[in-house]
């Protein structure tokens, strides 16, 4: 049998207004040089959603008073046996001012002008589920970082 290898585990937060979406500009290391939601890894010891809390305030200083989860996406990279597991929430009720950090460079998006070019290539599919409030499923097969081969998207009832 093939040798199981955990999910890694990673949280991905997005903070939402009547029309606008706040997106930080990733500054070094995974996924440098892209717009994305706040998050990272999940910790030893906290919950998925404490992690993404934590992130949150790690990466642009708000306080998520209540999380929502939204989403699951799975990524695989092709020739890497680790897949990821990214648990993707969604607040509107949150405290504090978004502040850059050295991760993140915080900056607000009008819903219908979000810059899809300078994310990652799957958004494009799952984030406008996202703006429409549904919950989805999904999983995206990449070929380097910018290439996806395979994909499979969902809207779903419970997450
Ligand atoms: C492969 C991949 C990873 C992530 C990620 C890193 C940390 C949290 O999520 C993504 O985020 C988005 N929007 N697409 C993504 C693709």
């Amino acid at each position: 049998v093939r040798n199981m290898v955990p999910n890694k585990l990673l949280t991905l937060v997005f903070v939402r207004e009547a029309s606008r979406i706040l997106l930080g500009m990733k500054k070094k290391g995974f996924g440098a040089g892209r717009w994305n939601g706040f998050g990272g890894k999940v910790e030893k010891g906290e919950t998925i959603e404490e992690g993404a809390k934590r992130e949150l305030q790690e990466e642009s200083g708000l306080v998520a008073e209540q999380l929502d989860e939204v989403g699951r996406l799975m990524f695989e990279f092709e020739g890497d046996p680790q897949l990821l597991e990214v648990h993707v929430f969604s607040t509107r009720n949150y405290k504090g001012t978004p502040t850059e950090s050295d991760e993140m460079r915080p900056q607000w998006y009008n819903i219908d002008s979000i810059p899809y070019s300078n994310m990652w290539p799957d958004d494009k599919y799952w984030v406008p589920l996202y703006l429409q409030d549904k919950k989805f499923s999904g999983y995206f097969k990449f070929k380097g970082h910018d290439d996806i081969i395979e994909q499979t998207l969902k809207e779903v009832d419970n997450l």
